[in-house]
């Protein structure tokens, strides 16, 4: 059997919309994030189980994680034997956490590894991101690629083989908040404008290449004190109940940042300090989350998608 763990992602990380993510892992060894195990079968069959299985379609052809399998098959490999392959559905739904993009990446992983098929790496980023665009209104590499790769990534079809990793000042931690409630990615991305200025464009295009300039020669300060979404956050703010307030309070309790997970309704903070991190995560344990969210304080997940 081949098992394999896709982990959570903030996608955007504040600065770079549709273009920079990060890949989290809970500093308590939580694993965050979809499992998919891949096993020899008599006919194909699918499963899925977890603590978020009940929030997806019955109906296993509505199943990304199905459909990737009748793809694969489809396109990729005929000749692969039947399996079984059940998805461990560990992330919620709209979540802004990369749910689908874990449950995709995590499959494609498991496949191309139990068929041998040996895709490079663009192919599978490419396979993997043809899924995500299905779902979200929009092809975007953001969740995909961390997710796959681990750390934080810069990422898009202009960027060569989709993905350059990007460095971020070790001490750092983020605290991840999922209020328990789902927000639609496509729905999401709706509000958003759909053109922007010449100003806007120019800010844009300068605070994404000074942030990722600065990373790469360690002047981490500096980078988080241009850390902030000018360009979703404003629009979908008003979508997450709480995240004005949220907003306002974390940075007296040690926030650098305070901004939105990916499409929301997740938000995360960055932290110098452990203790700035407990204290954002209380906060927001205690304001932002109701019982059906939670709460992680995390590192980067270096690793990316590995084998269980
Ligand atoms: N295995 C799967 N994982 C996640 N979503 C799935 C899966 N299979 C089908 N879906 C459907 O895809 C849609 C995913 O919606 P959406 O893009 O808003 O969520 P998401 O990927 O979880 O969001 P986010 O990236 O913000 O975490 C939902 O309608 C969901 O029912
Ligand atoms: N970059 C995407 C991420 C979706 O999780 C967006 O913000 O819509």
């Amino acid at each position: 059997m081949i098992e394999v763990y896709a982990p959570a992602s903030i996608g955007n990380f504040a600065v770079g919309f549709d273009a920079l993510g990060a890949a989290l892992a809970p500093i308590d060894g939580t694993l965050l994030g979809d499992v998919v195990a891949v096993s020899p079968a008599q006919n194909d069959e699918f499963i899925c189980s977890g603590e978020y299985a009940h929030k997806l379609p019955s109906d296993a052809s509505e199943n990304l994680a199905y459909q990737c399998l009748v793809h694969f098959r489809e396109h990729v490999a005929p000749t692969m034997p039947s399996v079984k392959l059940e998805l461990k559905k560990n992330l919620p739904i709209g979540s802004g956490l990369g749910s689908s993009a874990c449950s995709v990446v995590a499959t494609f992983a498991a496949l191309d590894k139990f068929a041998d098929t040996k895709l490079s790496q663009v192919q599978l980023i490419e396979l993997m991101a043809d899924f995500e665009a299905i779902v979200s209104g929009g092809r975007h590499y953001d969740n995909i690629t961390p997710c796959y790769l681990g750390g934080l990534q810069l990422t898009g079809d202009l960027i060569p083989n989709k993905s350059i990793a990007l460095p971020v000042d070790e001490s750092w931690y983020y605290v991840a908040a999922f209020p328990g409630f789902s927000l639609n990615t496509a729905k999401a991305r709706s509000v958003l404008p759909k053109e922007l200025t010449m100003h806007a464009s120019v800010e844009f295009a300068q605070r994404l290449s000074a942030f990722s300039t600065l990373l790469l020669t360690s002047r981490f300060d500096e980078a988080l004190s241009i850390m902030s979404d000018e360009i979703a956050e404003p629009y979908r703010a008003p979508l997450i109940a709480g995240f004005n307030e949220a907003k306002l309070a974390l940075p007296d309790l040690g926030a650098e940042i305070v901004s939105i997970s990916g499409a929301g309704p997740t938000l995360f903070t960055v932290c110098k300090t452990l203790a700035a991190a407990q204290q954002c995560a209380q906060w927001l344990e205690q304001n932002y989350i109701n019982e059906q969210g939670f709460c992680h304080i995390c590192k980067l997940d270096n690793a990316g998608t590995r084998q269980l």
